[in-house]
């Protein structure tokens, strides 16, 4: 379980000595059910990905505490095995000198995980997202952009984690292959028995993945529903939200 209790965020605005700060997350607090898929909706600039890059540990919190079964996501230790990341950019998430197996293998070595089967580890993970043994060797830029994404899934999966945080994992993706990529997820999910946090601005994706969606606004948690209830959210900005996707 992820706790996120009375998070904040700001950064400075204008120079190195400067001391005007923006604030980009306030008061956030909330939790991750294991195995749950999380949905985080907001438009452009709410704060988003600033709060994936602190779940990740990438960043602190100015305030606040983010908490995995009780340890700060902070330490490193805690935060490698139980959650990983796909973000949007798959082109530059893949170091372009790698190939495909190499790039998926990256994981496994920094937790020492590659063994003697690491060939068929990495035979394993393409089945499971869909490619055949012959894309071990290619290098990304022989890749779709479906493709791509795929790979950087297989890497996320590799390690097992109980978490995987996706932001705008999709949102590259033409429509029918966002569809096959947000199906691979759902079945992967099954396979691995483990839960996502689904950062994105669309709410029909979010709608189609997620158990629960969380609705940031201005870098304040705006409502927490359960999908199945989303078309009976209460604030007047997340029904607004919901009316311009449904007409
Ligand atoms: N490292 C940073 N330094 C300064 N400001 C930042 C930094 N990262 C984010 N911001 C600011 O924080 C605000 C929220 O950005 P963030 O990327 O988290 O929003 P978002 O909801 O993910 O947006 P989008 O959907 O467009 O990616 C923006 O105003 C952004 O300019």
């Amino acid at each position: 379980m992820l706790t996120v209790d009375r998070v904040e965020k700001s950064y400075r605005t204008g120079g190195w000595f400067s001391k005007e700060r923006k604030q980009v997350l306030t008061d956030i607090s909330f939790t991750w059910r294991s195995g749950e898929c999380l949905g985080v909706i907001g438009e452009s600039g709410s704060g988003k990905s600033t709060l994936g890059r602190l779940l990740l540990g990438i960043e602190k919190p100015d305030r606040g505490t983010i908490v995995w079964d009780g340890m700060r996501i902070g330490d490193r230790p805690t935060r490698l095995g139980s959650i990983s990341a796909v973000f949007q950019d798959y082109t530059s998430s893949i170091n372009p000198f790698y190939t495909v197996e190499q790039a998926i293998l990256e994981p496994l070595k920094l937790h020492n995980k590659t063994g003697r089967d690491h060939a068929f580890k990495v035979d394993l993970l393409l089945h499971q997202v869909g490619l055949d043994s012959t894309y071990r060797h290619k290098y990304p830029h022989e890749l779709s952009g479906g493709e791509a994404q795929r790979v950087c899934i297989a890497r996320a999966v590799s390690t097992e984690p109980r978490c995987i945080l996706l932001d705008e994992a999709v949102s590259s993706l033409d429509g029918s292959v966002q569809f096959q990529v947000l199906e691979l997820l759902k079945h992967l999910r099954t396979v691995y028995d483990m839960g996502y946090i689904f950062i994105t601005h669309d709410i029909q994706a979010a709608a189609y993945i997620c158990d629960r969606i969380m609705i940031v606004r201005n870098g304040r948690i705006e409502e927490i529903v359960d999908t199945e209830q989303l078309h009976e959210v209460q604030s007047p900005y997340a029904k607004k939200l919901l009316q311009m996707v449904m007409t």
